[in-house]
């Protein structure tokens, strides 16, 4: 195992997707932590899936540390209409910064996966060793399959090269700077957008997608963001790191919570039509806690302070 290492607060830290969810977040609690340092480049300004653009930013920049949380991603209908551009350009994106990363001198890189990665039907809450057990959940195997591959990369070039590159799995996320597109977000930012469009409009019902019965464990970005820093600043070692609340509920549960949050008042109707994907997807983030970092945000709490981010920035 390499030792971690110490990070100055002036050292060159480069969030990749720092308008993002997890990257505006990453930026924030950087930031709070008294990092000067970030180097930020938005998608227009560095298109990531361009390998001659990236290899450029990274000769003149020089980074010491990166942050990958660039990616193409999306909830359940997205990431089954969209199989192509998940793949690809996930692919893409990761293979470009990884590789410019250990080529141009980057000390250090952490990579961001998801708990998509593990098979359909994992043993609950799921262990880093399930990775690679068992078939995947076919609505998401080919952002999944992504995902692995990065994971993969940043294990082949530690193993080959010494070099330090690190993974973190994150459950299902949401917060500020959420995509709350109504087909293509996740389903937290897509019903909080629902019910609240539903109460603005004195609607009746509100529709929300599948069966109600499948289970997901919901983690607030800043307690990830945190997660992600005190990884940066204290793991290197070869096996990726589950990041989870530890707590389940299932999409009905989360629909009358977020429903409540909201303060809409009329009935909610299931469309079947639509996929449930994964029936339980909860982690098990054991190594994290025997590492020292815990989650603090519940999911009433975090709610409460998005739906109030939501009404004042949309
Ligand atoms: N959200 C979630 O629930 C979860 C997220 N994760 C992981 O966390 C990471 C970040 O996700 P999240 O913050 O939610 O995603 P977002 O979609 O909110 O942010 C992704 C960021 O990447 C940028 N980006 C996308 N393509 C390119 C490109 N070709 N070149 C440069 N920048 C690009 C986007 O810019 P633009 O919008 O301008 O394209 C955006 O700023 C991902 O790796 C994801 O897999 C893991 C588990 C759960
Ligand atoms: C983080 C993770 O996120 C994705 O996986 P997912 O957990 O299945 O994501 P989801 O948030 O889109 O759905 C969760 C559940 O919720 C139900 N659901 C109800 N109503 C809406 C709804 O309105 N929108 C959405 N999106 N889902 C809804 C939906 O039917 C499903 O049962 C991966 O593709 C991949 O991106 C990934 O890694």
């Amino acid at each position: 195992m390499l030792a971690a290492s110490k990070l100055d607060k002036s050292a060159k830290i480069f969030v990749a997707g720092h308008r993002g969810l997890v990257g505006s977040a990453v930026v924030r609690r950087l930031r709070t932590l008294g990092y000067t340092n970030l180097i930020l480049r938005s998608h227009s300004e560095l298109d990531l899936t361009n390998q001659s653009a990236v290899k450029t930013f990274f000769t003149i920049e020089k980074p010491q540390y990166v942050i990958l949380a660039a990616a193409k991603v999306g909830g359940i209908h997205a990431n089954n209409t969209y199989p192509a551009d998940f793949i690809t350009i996930n692919l893409q994106i990761q293979t470009n910064v990884i590789d410019s990363a250990y080529r141009y001198g980057v000390k250090k890189l952490l990579f961001l996966g998801s708990s998509c990665i593990y098979p359909k039907h994992a043993p609950q809450p799921i262990p880093e060793s399930a990775l690679l057990t068992g078939p995947l959940e076919p609505t998401n195997e080919w952002y999944a399959v992504a995902k692995i591959a990065g994971i993969k990369m940043c294990q082949a070039y530690r193993l080959q090269y010494k070099w330090d590159a690190i993974s973190a799995m994150p459950t299902n996320l949401y917060g500020p700077n959420d995509n709350f597109h109504p087909e293509n977000s996740h389903v937290l930012p897509a019903l909080m957008r629902r019910f609240h469009e539903a109460k603005v409009s004195s609607a009746k019902e509100v529709v929300v997608w599948g069966t109600g019965s499948p289970l997901r464990e919901f983690l607030h970005v800043d307690d990830l963001a945190d997660a992600v820093v005190f990884l940066l600043e204290n793991y290197s070692d070869l096996g990726h790191v589950n990041v989870g609340s530890g707590k389940e509920v299932s999409i009905k549960e989360l629909a009358e919570l977020v429903k409540e949050v909201v303060g809409f008042e009329g009935e909610l109707v299931w469309d079947s039509s639509k996929p449930d994907g994964t029936p339980r997807k909860l982690m098990d983030s054991s190594t994290l806690a025997k590492l020292g970092w815990e989650p603090k945000i519940s999911l009433r709490d975090g709610l409460v302070g998005t739906y109030k981010w939501y009404v004042t920035t949309q």
